[in-house]
């Protein structure tokens, strides 16, 4: 049994706590707000997973530092924009070398630190035992009703990779391993770029033929990026590239999806962040990668096309125009040279 705290109570971790309870860990729950902590220890966790009831194991405080002190295992499961801060408010607590996992989809703008650089940033080396980073096509709201779902756990170091595919593995929840950190952190984390354009495109009145035409196209740009920042090619035909991006642009429950939707049918940010009450990572994501594809001098279009309605006030139709209208290519150009 691994003593386990998760940090950040929404839909992410309160799943991930069900199914840590659900295989026995001894896991502890923050959130930093104690009338929620009192709700997830009345069983429910209704802003985030409607009419669930969470298992009896899964404890929660207000406290950090009794979060921090109870565990060899730190989850780190707030959106990126908050990983700085707690990991801040985590290190005033530390005491002993700690595994930290992180399952967070984002990069920051402006540093273009992926969350694992964060977290070395933020926590001295002397209490990180390893990151390991958990992905892939798993949406909270499926996760609790214990539907089959598949993820993997990356770090260089395979035991480490190892210990938290045995912690989270069970019947419904399928664990697999990668050491490719880079490769896993950007597949999740760019995806949801792409989940914003299909939205926008569905908001629009386009078909399967658009959606089809960015899952496609966008997981050209990703790998395009991802290799040039070292990733492995083959990750992006992985669970973490292709199996969330299928996920992510195609599910009801996505968030980015459901963003990218109410701004292509005319919504401004303000009242589509104001409607959701969640995280919409792509929106920050996409601003990053847009800095990424110009530092890493890489053809991004479609990120391209997304930062110019977010960012830069053009329509959701110019953006679609202006993409149809770009030069003639060959397919396979610049694709060829990642195998
Ligand atoms: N939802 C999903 O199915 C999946 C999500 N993810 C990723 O997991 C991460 C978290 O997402 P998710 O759980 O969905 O997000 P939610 O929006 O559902 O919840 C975010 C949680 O973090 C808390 N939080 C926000 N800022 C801070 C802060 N500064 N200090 C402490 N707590 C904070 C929020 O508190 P409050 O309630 O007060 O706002 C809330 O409890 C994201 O990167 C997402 O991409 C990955 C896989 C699946
Ligand atoms: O990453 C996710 C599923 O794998 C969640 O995506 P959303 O944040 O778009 O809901």
């Amino acid at each position: 049994m691994e003593k386990v705290s998760i940090f950040g109570a929404g839909s992410w971790g309160t799943a991930l706590g069900y199914v840590l309870a659900q295989n026995s860990q001894d896991i502890l729950i923050w959130t930093h707000r104690p009338d929620q902590a009192e709700e997830i220890n009345q069983h429910s966790n209704n802003k985030y997973l409607k009419n669930i009831r969470l298992p009896e194991k899964l404890v929660a405080t207000a406290d950090i530092t009794k979060a921090v002190i109870h565990a060899n295992v730190l989850v780190l499961a707030v959106p990126t924009k908050a990983i700085r801060e707690v990991c801040a408010s985590i290190r005033e607590s530390l005491d002993k070398k700690v595994l930290f996992v992180h399952v967070s989809k984002g990069i920051e703008p402006d540093s273009l630190k992926r969350i694992s650089e964060m977290i070395q940033e933020e926590i001295p080396e002397q209490w990180i035992e390893d990151i390991v980073v958990l992905s892939g096509p798993s949406h909270a709201e499926e996760v609790v009703l214990e539907q089959p779902t598949t993820v993997t756990a990356a770090c260089q170091n395979t035991a480490s990779a190892e210990r938290v595919q045995d912690m989270f593995m069970n019947q419904y929840f399928r664990v697999y391993t990668n050491t490719d950190v880079i490769g896993v952190e950007l597949g999740g984390a760019l995806k949801n770029i792409i989940a914003l354009a299909v939205g926008i495109t569905t908001g629009l009145g386009y078909g399967d033929n658009a959606k089809a035409a960015l899952m496609t196209r966008g997981l050209a740009e990703i790998a395009r990026l991802g290799v040039k920042m070292g990733a492995t090619p083959l990750t992006f035909s992985g669970l973490t590239g292709v199996g969330d991006l299928i996920v992510t642009c195609t599910s009801v429950h996505s968030r980015n999806w459901r963003a990218g939707n109410m701004l292509g049918k005319g919504k401004t940010i303000e009242e589509v962040l104001e409607e959701m009450g969640m995280v919409v990572e792509g929106i920050r994501t996409t601003k990053a990668a847009y800095q990424l594809a110009q530092k890493y001098n890489v053809p991004m279009p479609i990120t391209d096309a997304l930062y110019s309605v977010l960012f830069d006030g053009i329509t959701t139709e110019q953006a679609v125009n202006a993409l149809m209208a770009r030069n003639k290519k060959n397919e396979m150009e610049d694709l060829i040279n990642l195998l």
